[in-house]
């Protein structure tokens, strides 16, 4: 039984890799290599849909077939082991290894040498990045410590090792916003992580949807939710590489996705565009430059509304701030919102009272597959609002080469209380709060 669904797997990946490299030779673009740096261009491929559906089973069936294969405590071992390898590759980017071995070049370096540089341990940082090298996050080829160029041009903040150093505070500043994101989710998100479990095993929180008795909130926060953590002044560098790394989420999405989600040259110049927690406007930035006939609000908080405003002033015609402390009177009292996801509902409701005849929510969203065939009738609900799933005997959703929607699931967890939804789930959130969902093109 297992041996020929091993063999149905080495199939579908055998087939996947000569569709790669045939869509990869018709359209002149390159396979990854692990030599060469992660960039917009070395995703190239990705945009014949036959490659990126082909990369996809490549992996998806590969992880499977070691799923089956390798020894369920080794396999268990690694599971368990998110923690260590946070730590482990937090110390490797924070004390700039990643900037040092690509100023060393193609010989790389010996870990001596880099402690020398960064005056880390030998023994310990050593242990950090042998770590980190079973996962091919460095590479040690001989004595020589090897940069795996395409993950650590994401660690790479692209300064010097001595301009770290002169500014240390500013590491994240003018780089890749995917630096400053991994630096948050092995900062914040994972040490609030490393505490749900003293929040799922207290019967006074286990149930709660309430932001101040996350787990971040309680143990990282000591009693601040994550945004009045920013606030404070000592936490200036997480709130500011925060923002940065919201820059970084863009950058996980197909290039200004914004622009193909919605018809916006059918909107009548002059509309007003709200984007509603909008960050630093990264979302907007790209409207904004094609669309100048729209007129485009940010509504977040002072402080990131400042923040923006410094990078874009473009973006920024009107701020209208703190939505979310805005009190609704009735929505609670009348009964119209319920217990379960109460802050979404009274945000959406509040949206809605506000809204004319004429406006529409725009609701860009990750959506979380089921790992099984779906047959809620849900998938055909709005036109490409679920990807597409997996051939079988993969898992429906794309299993572990599709992680991020169901890790961001566990952080939403972990630092709100919050969570991401299925489409079902969001269909009914926004009809609970009286909005009608429609595809986007649609009248009503
Ligand atoms: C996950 S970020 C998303 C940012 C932006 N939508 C993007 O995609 O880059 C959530 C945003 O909600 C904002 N936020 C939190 N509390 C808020 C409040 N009370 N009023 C307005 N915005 C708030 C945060 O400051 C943050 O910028």
């Amino acid at each position: 039984m297992t041996l020929s669904k091993l063999h149905d797997l080495l199939n579908l990946l055998t087939d996947a890799v000569t569709q790669l490299e045939e869509a990869c030779t018709k359209n002149g673009t390159s396979i990854p290599d692990l030599d060469k740096s992660f960039n917009t261009s070395s995703e190239d491929f990705r945009k014949d849909p036959t490659a990126a559906l082909a990369a996809n089973v490549i992996g998806a069936a590969a992880l499977h077939i070691y799923a089956i294969i390798n020894p369920p405590q080794i396999s268990l071992f690694d599971i368990a082991s998110g923690t260590q390898k946070a730590a482990a590759l937090r110390i490797c980017l924070e004390s700039g290894v990643a900037e040092i071995l690509q100023e060393a070049g193609p010989q790389g370096l010996h870990i001596s040498d880099i402690t020398t540089i960064n005056g880390q341990d030998p023994v310990k940082l050593g242990a950090c990045l042998r770590y980190m090298a079973t996962h091919h996050v460095f590479r040690e080829v001989t004595p020589n410590v090897f940069a795996n160029s395409r993950i650590s041009s994401l660690l790479d903040t692209g300064k010097s090792f001595q301009e770290l150093l002169s500014y240390p505070h500013k590491k994240y500043e003018n780089t890749s916003g995917l630096t400053a994101l991994i630096g948050h989710l092995l900062d914040e998100a994972s040490t609030a992580s490393a505490h749900m479990w003293e929040v799922f095993s207290d019967p006074t929180t286990v149930k709660s949807n309430e932001p101040s008795q996350s787990a971040f909130t309680k143990f990282v926060g000591r009693g601040k939710t994550l945004w009045e953590y920013y606030d404070d002044p000592e936490q200036d560098f997480r709130r500011h590489r925060f923002n940065i790394g919201m820059h970084g989420i863009q950058k996980l999405h197909p290039e200004n996705i914004i622009l193909s989600v919605y018809d916006w040259k059918a909107v009548p110049a002059g509309s007003v565009i709200v984007d509603v927690g909008g960050g630093v406007g990264t979302t907007q930035l790209c409207l904004a430059k094609e669309f100048p006939q729209l007129k485009i609000i940010i509504q977040d908080q002072s402080h990131v509304i400042e923040e923006g405003a410094k990078a874009s002033t473009l973006i920024c015609q009107t701020l209208i701030l703190n939505v979310w402390h805005e009190k609704d009177p009735d929505a609670l009292q009348s009964g119209r919102v319920s217990f379960e996801d109460e802050y979404c509902i009274k945000i959406l409701t509040q949206l809605r009272k506000a809204a004319s005849p004429n406006t529409k929510l725009l609701s860009m969203d990750t959506i979380i597959q089921h790992a099984c065939h779906d047959n809620s009738g849900f998938t055909d609900y709005i036109t490409g609002a679920m990807p597409d799933e997996a051939p079988s005997p993969l898992l429906a959703n794309w299993g572990a080469v599709n992680p991020m929607a169901y890790c961001i699931d566990i952080i939403m967890l972990a630092l709100f209380n919050s969570r991401e939804r299925t489409l079902s789930d969001s269909v009914s959130l926004f009809e609970k709060s009286g909005w009608k969902v429609t595809e986007p093109d649609a009248d009503e």
